[in-house]
């Protein structure tokens, strides 16, 4: 399928009030500069015809009715596959009667994508709090797009120039992290990823550095015994996946950027840390990929930023580099 032919890909709305829409303005603004595929968003046009005008800057806009109608009119026009709001949008306020529109966004993204009518969906970030409270039973559009895909495991990873980072517990208050890591969750992600480096990435020998849990990986068994009898047991399988597996490492030496260069990828035990080496190394560039679903599935590695919405001041480079990796996961699978 040459770059022409193959669909474009989706782009969520996320939280209206959120710098969502600022930076899907300023992504396609730059789609020459950073020869970006096409894509279109799911959103409201009032929406980006309000951020175009704070921001002081004259773009074109299409609506679409179809996705391939984008590809047609990318070049010229932000092509938008709208659906309404039902609350005014004022940025950095959240508006709970919204709620009801994100999700609208997100399910109608994920279904192109499903029906191969989109190469893949990239997700801008949507509140969390505020799609709680308006009844969102799952942590976030990771568990959320699994069921909505057929009810896969999904595994979050993250990733920027030199470093992929995986947490095998995510969205999970500290205090239970130790007594829900299981051999066999940790084998199940691990597994996940070496595939998705093989098949989505390209990585023909993958290698996967497993953190451990405890300071300096649990000295042996004196600060902690989670390496011995949880981590050190899943690595047999993994291995068994195809991957070059070390560990479990100390967590607070294998980040260093000589440490970097020895693994593809790494599994860490907890959502912070796995996030806050990689938000620290490159939070401009950072990308939040969904493995083991049926569509692809790409996001910045940042949130709402509702502090800074509406005044010009989001970078766009996360939502760039999510654009570019969707493209790149689309045109793998499709070579496979
Ligand atoms: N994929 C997602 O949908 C996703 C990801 C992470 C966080 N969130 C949600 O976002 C909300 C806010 O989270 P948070 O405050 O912890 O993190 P955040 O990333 O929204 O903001 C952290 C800091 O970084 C700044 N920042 C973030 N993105 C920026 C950008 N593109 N350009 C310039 N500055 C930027 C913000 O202004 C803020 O000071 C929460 O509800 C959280 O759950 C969603
Ligand atoms: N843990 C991610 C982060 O902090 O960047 C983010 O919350 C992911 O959430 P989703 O499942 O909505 O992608």
């Amino acid at each position: 399928m040459t770059k022409a032919d193959r669909p474009p890909l989706a782009l969520t709305m996320g939280e209206p009030a959120g710098i969502g829409p600022e930076i899907t303005l300023k992504a396609w603004a730059a789609r020459k500069d950073e020869a970006l595929p096409a894509f279109f968003v799911v959103g409201a046009p009032a929406l980006y015809h309000e951020e175009a005008r704070r921001l002081g800057v004259e773009l074109a806009f299409r609506e679409i009715a179809t996705p391939d109608e984008a590809s047609r009119f990318f070049d010229a026009a932000l092509p938008i596959l709208p659906v309404s709001l039902d609350a005014a949008v004022q940025p950095g306020h959240l508006a709970p009667a919204n709620a009801r529109a994100v999700m609208q966004s997100i399910d109608m993204a994920c279904d192109l994508a499903l029906a191969g009518e989109a190469a893949g969906m990239v997700t801008n970030p949507i509140h969390k709090r505020a799609l709680y409270e308006a009844g969102l039973k799952v942590p976030g559009h990771t568990e959320y797009l699994a069921e909505r895909t057929g009810g896969a495991t999904p595994v979050m990873m993250l990733s920027c120039p030199g470093l992929r980072v995986v947490p095998v517990t995510v969205h999970q208050p500290l205090a239970s992290v130790a007594t829900s890591l299981t051999i066999a969750m940790i084998e199940e992600k691990g597994i996940i990823l070496a595939h998705a480096l093989r098949r989505d990435l390209g990585i023909a020998q993958p290698r996967i550095a497993v953190a451990g849990l405890n300071p300096h990986a649990g000295e042996e068994g004196h600060i902690g015994r989670e390496e011995i009898d949880v981590i050190i047991p899943a690595l047999a399988a993994i291995r068994a996946a195809g991957a070059e597996v070390s560990g479990p490492l100390p967590p607070d030496t294998m980040f260093h950027a000589a440490a970097r260069a020895r693994y593809d990828a790494a599994l860490c035990m907890y959502h912070d840390q796995a996030l806050i080496p990689l938000k620290t190394i490159d939070f401009e560039r950072g990308v939040n990929t969904t493995l083991g679903l049926p569509i692809v599935r790409t996001s910045p590695d940042h949130g709402t930023a509702l502090d800074i919405a509406g005044r010009g001041l989001a970078h766009p480079g996360s939502l760039i580099e999510a654009i570019r990796l969707a493209a790149e996961i689309a045109r793998n699978r499709a070579a496979s």
